[in-house]
């Protein structure tokens, strides 16, 4: 097992390294952008051309491993999270900030066995910021160990969070009224780096105390969950319960205080599960 997960380390690192390279080069082009689930979940040809990359790649080297891709899926695959090795993939986080020439763009690959994330790389590719975990193994920035801030107090916190792409009323109430009880309460900030993945990468690094979100996928916090575990943080869910992967929930912390300070001040809501099955056919 320990050489199969160093492999998949190995090849994730270096196919995502080669996936930010694409990304670098195509934010020269311009960028012809599609939507998806709503009028502000954007798409273009390079999250799409990127992901197959990523998934080319690994089934040449790990014929037998299943993959759960945000563009295969947005393509009508299944995302159902199994047993089986899997490769959760998502070519472009910061899709919006990639549009925008935003600064902050990540590959985001997570590798689960047995439904839990054993390896996980972000690449923050125009910072060239390599973030790597392996469960048990630690958190790495370009090869320097990460760890958590050590704040124990959520009024001296930064807590990072995102207003995702659904904009139903009762969604927009939600995120604003969990927006207007964390900064009463009071904290130091709040800030969002467009990409769910690099939000982790940042309370792994300890630059930030906490994220949370709603209403993201599978595929944006599979791999940073398992960066924040690594540099001695916790995830839950937003309610305080079990981390769920594909319940398109997520709270990730430094440590438990500020995390049980910040579920007093969310206000829940659950969107529809990665894993159901909504209209015939198509898996959102
Ligand atoms: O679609 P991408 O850019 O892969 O992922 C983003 C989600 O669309 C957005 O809803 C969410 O808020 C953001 O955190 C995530 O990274
Ligand atoms: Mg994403
Ligand atoms: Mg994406």
């Amino acid at each position: 097992m320990a050489d199969i997960l160093q492999n998949v380390m190995d090849h994730a690192v270096a196919v995502a390294r080669k996936a930010g390279e694409v990304v670098r080069e195509a934010l020269s082009d311009d960028r012809k952008v599609m939507t998806k689930s709503s009028a502000v979940d954007l798409v273009t040809q390079t999250d799409q051309k990127v992901e197959k990359l990523i998934i080319q790649s690994v089934k040449e080297k790990f014929p037998q491993h299943r993959f759960i891709g945000e563009e295969s899926v947005a393509a009508g695959e299944p995302s159902i999270l199994t047993d089986d090795p899997t490769w959760i993939i998502d070519p472009i986080d910061g899709t919006t900030n990639f549009v925008h020439a935003f600064p902050f763009v990540a590959i985001s690959i997570g590798f689960t066995i047995n439904k839990r994330v054993e390896v996980g790389v972000v690449y923050s590719c125009l910072e060239d910021k390599m973030f790597t975990a392996r469960r048990g193994g630690g958190a790495f920035c370009n090869g320097e160990p990460l760890q958590v801030s050590d704040q124990t107090d959520v009024h001296r916190s930064i807590i990072a969070t995102e207003f995702g792409s659904n904009r139903d009323p009762e969604v927009v109430d939600k995120i604003f009224s969990s927006l207007r009880n964390i900064l009463s309460l009071p904290v130091h900030g709040v800030r969002g780096a467009g990409t769910a993945a690099v939000n982790l990468s940042l309370v792994a690094s300890g630059c930030v105390e906490a994220y949370y979100e709603m209403g993201m996928h599978v595929w944006d916090i599979a791999a940073g969950s398992l960066l924040v575990l690594e540099a001695g943080g916790i995830v839950m869910d937003v309610d305080g319960g079990d981390a769920d992967l594909m319940s398109r929930r997520i709270l990730a912390a430094n440590n438990r205080s500020v995390a049980l300070r910040l579920v007093e001040q969310i206000a829940p809501y659950r969107p529809d599960r990665d894993d159901v099955k909504k209209i015939s056919g198509k898996w959102w």
